[in-house]
């Protein structure tokens, strides 16, 4: 699998840690910023991430804010984007199995890193169910557009 990673300041100093993990699973991670810990604005790499998820088909996202609430938020605005806030093993492996989720997103402020690889494995290793929630995840763009959900 193909990762893009990106953080804010508050999520930067847990990043080489997430290289190493994604890595010593066998997956390669790229790297889009920031270069340091001085501060940024979350939406600014959210949005930076979610587009080279949806360029590079096939690949996914790994987001990381203090919080990890604002960066989620800020990628979920780009259509195409399902993007996860995780806290635990159960929720990283249900937001793939029920939502497709393509982007990872969890607190550097929140989650310790016994909790960051068991999130990471669980969210590689499993595959959407698809099924019912396959109409339920199309159904996800048409809240995007505020439109017809039917
Ligand atoms: O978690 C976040 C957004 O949801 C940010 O990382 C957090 O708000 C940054 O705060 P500060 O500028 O005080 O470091």
């Amino acid at each position: 699998m193909k990762f893009y990673i990106a953080t804010d300041h508050a999520g930067y100093a847990i990043k080489a840690y997430v290289k190493e993990v994604v890595t010593d699973l066998g997956h390669e991670i790229i790297d889009l910023g920031p270069d340091s810990a001085d501060r940024v604005d979350y939406p600014d790499y959210a949005k930076k991430c979610a587009q080279a998820v949806l360029e590079d088909k096939g690949s996914f996202g790994i987001l990381i804010c203090g919080t990890g609430i604002g960066i989620s938020i800020s990628a979920n605005k780009v259509p195409g984007i399902r993007a996860a806030l995780c806290h635990d093993h159960y929720t990283a492996k249900f937001t793939r199995l029920h939502n497709d989720a393509n982007i990872l997103c969890f607190g550097e402020r929140v989650v310790g890193k016994g909790v960051i690889a068991d999130m990471i494995e669980a969210f590689a290793n499993t595959e959407f169910e698809g099924g019912r929630h396959a109409e339920r995840v199309a159904k996800i763009e048409g809240c995007a557009f505020g439109g017809d959900l039917g």
